[in-house]
């Protein structure tokens, strides 16, 4: 589903962050990529999601060459992704009804298409009933729900998530864990850099440690 063949990137003014990065993500897969704190496991999420373009090598999604991609066919493409951040980044001033319907409001669905998907989006993630709350109100744990009923609600075949539970305690990082994987059981593909070493040996059908650029171990089942 997602190919890095050969992938470098080097940021202005900096030294190559990726060396050289061969990897598969297949269809299904729940994956997760480890590395130290500077290892490039955002650099790489960001490669996937269209914010960054690689130095050099290849991208493939569905056998699409990303790196090919026009400039105004990335919109497109990254409606078909879903994308989980460390730090939520929710709209603070708007209600969680609007912040999960933000992205078929921009697809361009109709308004009552966006308020089923919307409520069955929320109800996925355990919060029926909170559409009106802003928030400012709710936990990080509750936060970072919005934040998964939000990359979900367009259906999207592949989920990207970047420390998805990097500001939360370990039951609720479990907690969080355990839902992607029940979005794995139907079938969405995920792509998750963590550096919680004990919840990726749980949950990883597969995972990809990175080290000076280079994926150096490659574990799963
Ligand atoms: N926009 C940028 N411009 C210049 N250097 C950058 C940029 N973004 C990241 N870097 C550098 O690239 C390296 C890898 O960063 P990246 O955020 O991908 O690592 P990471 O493995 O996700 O780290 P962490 O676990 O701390 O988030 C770091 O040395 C960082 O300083």
């Amino acid at each position: 589903m997602l190919r890095f063949q050969g992938v470098g990137k080097r940021y202005p003014g900096s030294g190559e962050i990726l060396k050289g990065l061969d990897l598969t993500v297949g269809r299904g897969d729940m994956a997760f990529v480890t590395g130290h704190s500077g290892a490039g496991k955002s650099t790489l999420l960001k490669l996937a999601a269209l914010i960054e373009r690689p130095s050099r090598g290849r991208i493939f999604l569905n056998d699409r060459d990303l790196t090919r991609l026009p400039p105004r066919s990335v919109p497109y493409l990254r409606r078909r992704l879903g994308l989980i951040f460390q730090d939520y980044r929710l709209l603070y001033d708007r209600s969680v009804f609007d912040n999960v319907a933000l992205p078929l409001q921009i697809a361009g669905y109709a308004p009552e298409e966006v308020e089923r998907r919307t409520r069955a989006a929320l109800a996925k993630v355990g919060l029926a009933g909170w559409e009106r709350r802003r928030p400012v109100t709710l936990s990080g744990g509750e936060q970072q729900r919005v934040g998964i009923a939000r990359a979900i609600v367009t259906r999207p075949p592949l989920i990207l998530a970047d420390e998805p539970t990097g500001n939360l305690d370990p039951d609720l990082s479990q907690e969080i864990f355990a839902m992607f994987r029940d979005f794995n059981r139907v079938g969405v593909t995920f792509l998750i850099a963590s550096h919680d070493q004990a919840l990726v040996e749980r949950f990883a059908s597969r995972w990809f440690h990175l080290e000076q650029g280079r994926v150096v171990e490659v574990g799963g089942r």
